[in-house]
């Protein structure tokens, strides 16, 4: 039998543990502990795993079948137009991605930083392009970040790709990281500089299951080195916060959050028209900025609206 490290879930499930690294419906290619990468499919009806989840899996001829879920740490959601979807589970960092152009979204960059907040990840901003003309007023939007504690790397990729990755790996060594952003902004440039053997990890029953397109379609999970993970995801359009609870939402925006050191008069603020209310009073003299509340506003409506079922 093939030497593997002791997993504290080895002596209650049976099979071997493998981590997933990629998923296409019911289709997951899972990495054995020797590295190998098996195409796996679950046991049963269910499909729930998501790459970074850890599994244990039993051979089934040149395939492998998924017995069981080892429990994960935390679970990141995509959302699409009726409800959120689980996209990536036990990943250490968030770093999102964004660029001089296309202009971003800030109500997705802050609903991703909400995300990772409430899946107690580290986050950062990186913000590439900054060969073009607008870097100044994408620096600007980016300037309340900053100040609430967020670290953002400025980068040019295609000028300087040597600079952004030797500030970039000292963050990264030892942990998996997930990269997210809109469409466009160098997310697979950035990978290809930090995975020169990108292309050979994905490999090629990844290949057949993504029928040959060239774009990331599917989050991928990626070795820099032993040890630390890096996965690519598709660009979002929108991110699933929808699990987060409104009365926690200012808790987990780092402005607010320091707005409610001085707690609001009522216990129960939910921080729109309450009289003294410490967060709008943050906004009125300008201590939190006004778009960052105006997000806030938007989300706390979102997250109180009834689901609706699709
Ligand atoms: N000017 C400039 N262009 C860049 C830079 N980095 C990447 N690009 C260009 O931006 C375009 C998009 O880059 P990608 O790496 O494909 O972006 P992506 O985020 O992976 O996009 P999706 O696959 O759609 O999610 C490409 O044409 C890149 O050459 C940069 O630093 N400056
Ligand atoms: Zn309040």
């Amino acid at each position: 039998m093939k030497r593997r490290s002791a997993s504290p879930n080895d002596h209650c499930a049976p099979g071997s543990s493998g981590l997933v690294v990629r998923g296409h419906g019911r289709h997951y290619l899972v990495e054995a502990a020797d590295g190998t990468r098996v195409l796996c499919h679950p046991r049963g009806k269910k499909s729930e795993a998501v790459v970074g989840d850890r599994v244990r899996w039993a051979p089934s001829g040149d395939e492998g079948v998924i017995e069981a879920l080892e429990p994960r740490r935390n679970l990141l959601y995509r959302q699409d137009e009726w409800r959120s979807k689980s996209f990536a589970a036990n990943v250490d960092q968030l770093l999102v991605l964004v660029a001089v152009e296309p202009v971003f979204s800030e109500s997705l960059l802050s609903r991703a930083l909400v995300a990772a907040a409430e899946a107690g990840m580290e986050a950062r901003i990186g913000l590439n392009k900054t060969d073009l003309p607008a870097v100044q007023a994408a620096r600007q939007r980016l300037a309340p970040y900053r100040a609430m504690g967020v670290p953002v790397f400025e980068w040019s990729l295609t000028t300087a790709m040597e600079t952004a990755l030797a500030e970039l790996r000292p963050w990264l060594q030892g942990k998996s990281t997930v990269v997210l952003g809109p469409s466009g902004t160098g997310k697979s440039t950035l990978t290809n500089g930090l995975v020169p053997d990108a292309q050979a990890q994905v490999g090629s029953i990844s290949e057949a299951l993504n029928s040959g397109r060239h774009t990331t379609t599917h989050t991928q999970w990626y070795w820099i080195e032993p040890g630390t993970g890096w996965l690519d995801s598709p660009g979002f359009q929108t991110f699933g916060i929808q699990h987060v609870v409104p009365a926690h939402l200012a808790s987990l925006m780092p402005d607010l959050a320091s707005a409610l050191e001085a707690p609001c008069r009522f216990a129960n603020c939910t921080h729109r028209q309450e009289p003294g209310c410490s967060v709008r009073a943050a906004v009125a003299n300008g201590s939190i900025h006004e778009n960052r509340y105006r997000i806030y506003l938007e989300l706390f409506e979102e997250l109180s609206r009834p689901p609706h079922y699709g």
